[in-house]
């Protein structure tokens, strides 16, 4: 047998169609992803086979209209809901088969999360620094170590000389940015956001955003946030666009060479081929039930059905 044949167990290997999984490499995996709620007997599809791929690192934003299942979503990847069907897998945990005890290490060690609310991620009677300690204590670090890292934490999101005051003592935006401390005091591989600046205005909500990308870069924690922002794309790595419980888009955002920041719209191409094109664009055409598609070198056309 010459070097370049493959042997038996790489034949078997292929017969088998055991290749790297889907997202074998990435941080956060969702693969066909359903999740139906069912209330007084009436089903409601919030995800139906959401795919979506995060690295390691990576700060991404989810937007999409209201009850479009961003929520749904990120409470599923922070195991505080469970999937209906398909594959969920956070920092290699699979969220699908998990103990009533791992979901709780899960929750309390491996994710963060930072809430609209700023009154449920902060205790009101604790001091900005008592409050990014607290995580520490329940892992049961020592006072000393705790109180310098929390103080580290604070100086991180640039709120050092805040230390002694408590959530009744600063804005909003201050509060947001102590529970982005917060979120990231036990070392989590994930922090998850849901509409942090949901209750600021633009300014405030650019200063807890600064804040997210700082803790994200610094830290090297992977990030996700659901935001109605609509100036989120120039904030973060990739924007995903969630239409009727499926990913329709994905804005990413690139420094070029000459350090310009490039912003570019994708539409997702899904592993079965599907494709959802943006509502307006079928609309402007009239396109609806069918379309002609004509392979050319470089792209696909896409017509109306001429024979309506
Ligand atoms: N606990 C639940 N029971 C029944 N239906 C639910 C439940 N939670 C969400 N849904 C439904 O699932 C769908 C997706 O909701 P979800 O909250 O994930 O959307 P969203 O994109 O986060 O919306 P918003 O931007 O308004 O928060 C909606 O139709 C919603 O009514």
């Amino acid at each position: 047998m010459s070097l370049d044949e493959p042997d038996l167990a790489e034949l078997e290997r292929r017969a088998g169609g055991t290749g790297p999984a889907y997202g074998a490499d990435a941080h956060v995996v969702c693969d066909n992803l359903v999740r139906i709620y069912q209330t007084q007997g009436v089903e409601v599809i919030a995800l139906q086979g959401l795919d979506l791929l995060i690295g390691e690192g990576e700060m991404v934003a989810l937007v999409g209209a209201s009850g479009s299942g961003k929520s749904t979503l990120l409470n599923i990847l922070a195991g505080l809901d469970v999937p209906t069907a398909g594959v969920a897998r956070v920092a290699g945990v699979d969220l699908l088969d998990m103990s009533g005890r791992d979901r709780l290490r899960f929750r309390r060690e491996l994710v963060g999360f930072v809430w609209q609310q700023t009154a449920r991620n902060l205790i009101p009677y604790l001091s900005a620094v008592e409050n990014v300690e607290m995580p520490m204590r329940f892992a049961g670090l020592r006072r000393n170590a705790r109180r310098s890292r929390a103080l580290e934490l604070l100086d991180l999101v640039g709120l050092a000389d805040r230390a002694a005051a408590r959530p009744a003592e600063m804005s909003g935006g201050e509060q947001q940015r102590v529970a982005i401390a917060v979120a990231v005091a036990n070392g989590p591989k994930v922090v998850l956001a849901d509409e942090p600046t949901g209750e600021l205005d633009t300014a405030t909500g650019a200063s807890v955003f600064a804040a997210l990308r700082t803790a994200n870069r610094s830290l090297g924690v992977t990030t996700v946030i659901v935001t109605h922002d609509p100036d989120v794309a120039g904030n973060v790595d990739r924007t995903v666009g969630i239409r009727d419980g499926r990913t329709s888009s994905e804005i990413l955002r690139r420094t070029s060479e000459s350090g310009d920041v490039v912003v570019a719209e994708y539409a997702v191409l899904d592993r079965a081929g599907r494709l959802q094109l943006p509502r307006s664009f079928t609309s402007a055409l009239e396109m609806k039930d069918r379309v002609r598609l004509e392979l050319e070198t470089d792209h696909i056309g896409v017509w109306p059905d001429d024979h309506r």
